[in-house]
């Protein structure tokens, strides 16, 4: 601005009309009365609620969605009493019943003795930020599931295995309980490949994942695909004994579902070998020795025939 220029005149209508013409909603509370002393007309386009309805605090308060009310309303009170500005997120009730996200930005008023004397702020509507927010939430739990999902068969892949097994392993050893292990692989699988085909060979190992993981119920037993045509079962809180029951379980399950092996050396069905371990986790032990004990197994149970489970 140059020197010779006219100073602005600076009007309350000027302002006025300024205010009322932003996207953001414009008010103000008196903080003696706690009652608006001025809202922006542009409240009614967003809520539906007429600017002379804004009498009080409370139907600020009022207006506000159950879950964010107690949250938001204690926030801003502590703030505003310790006259600090402050933002709060929460949803506001509109007239059809209906909710529209808000981001409130207040910022406290003082007299001239330095008290606070009144609240005033701008209420946006942040309802597109919030719906992409939400989405960008919602695709990062999928990718975060699927980055712990065997893409074949959907059960967990080898990652979520081992980070499940070390913190079973590490609850075990705290509860001083057993830890159970079953490996678990499909007899002669090369040739069913060889028989059927790589892709029926797929839908055999979906069929099996899916035999086995209904085999073991109790909301902490993890399936996992191990690799290839291998499985894994950790049983927490499961004994040597319970877990071989949870391993004929499978075999049974399987010898129900019989799916033909026509090339299999065993059966004319799938069948599967299983090595099964249990190990009271103690001070100095690692989850890896369980996995070499249950492999050690599930090799003997190859050894000695196939088709059957060792767990000793
Ligand atoms: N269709 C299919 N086959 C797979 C997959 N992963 C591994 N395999 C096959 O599984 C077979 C495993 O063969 P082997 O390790 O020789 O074992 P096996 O034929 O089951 O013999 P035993 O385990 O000794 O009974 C190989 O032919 C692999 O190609 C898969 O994702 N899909």
């Amino acid at each position: 601005m140059s020197d010779d220029a006219a100073p602005l005149s600076v009007d309350t209508a000027v302002y006025k009309t300024l205010l009322e013409s932003t996207q953001a909603i414009p008010w103000r509370i008196d903080l003696q009365t706690m009652r608006f002393s001025y809202i922006g007309p542009q409240i009614e386009r967003l809520l539906g609620w007429s600017p002379c309805s804004w009498v009080t605090v409370d139907d600020w308060v009022e207006r506000m969605h159950s879950e964010d009310r107690e949250r938001v309303v204690s926030f801003c009170i502590e703030q505003s009493r310790n006259g600090i500005d402050h933002e709060a997120d929460y949803r506001a009730l509109k007239t059809d019943g209906s909710y529209v996200w808000i981001r409130d930005v207040v910022h406290v008023l003082r007299n001239e003795a330095g008290e606070a004397e009144a609240l005033v702020g701008f209420m946006f509507d942040i309802s597109e930020r919030k719906k992409s927010e939400e989405k960008l939430m919602r695709l990062q739990r999928e990718l975060e599931e699927l980055s712990y999902q065997d893409g074949l068969t959907g059960v967990a892949n080898r990652r979520l295995l081992d980070s499940v097994l070390e913190s079973e392993w590490a609850s075990a050893k705290r509860a001083g309980q057993a830890l159970s292990f079953i490996m678990l692989d499909i007899d002669c699988f090369k040739l069913y490949n060889d028989y059927y085909g790589h892709l029926a060979g797929d839908d055999c190992l979906r069929r099996v994942a899916h035999i086995v993981s209904t085999s073991a119920a109790r909301p902490r037993d993890l399936l996992a695909r191990f690799g290839g045509e291998e499985f894994a079962l950790v049983l927490p809180e499961t004994d040597l004994e319970a877990a071989c029951q949870v391993a004929e379980r499978c075999r049974a399950a399987l010898c129900d579902a019989a799916i033909p092996h026509r090339a299999s050396d065993v059966s004319h069905l799938v069948t599967v070998s299983m090595g099964v371990a249990t190990a009271t986790p103690a001070e100095g032990g690692i989850p890896a020795s369980l996995i070499e004990q249950a492999d050690r197994r599930l090799y003997q149970a190859k050894q000695s025939g196939r088709d059957r489970i060792v767990g000793e």
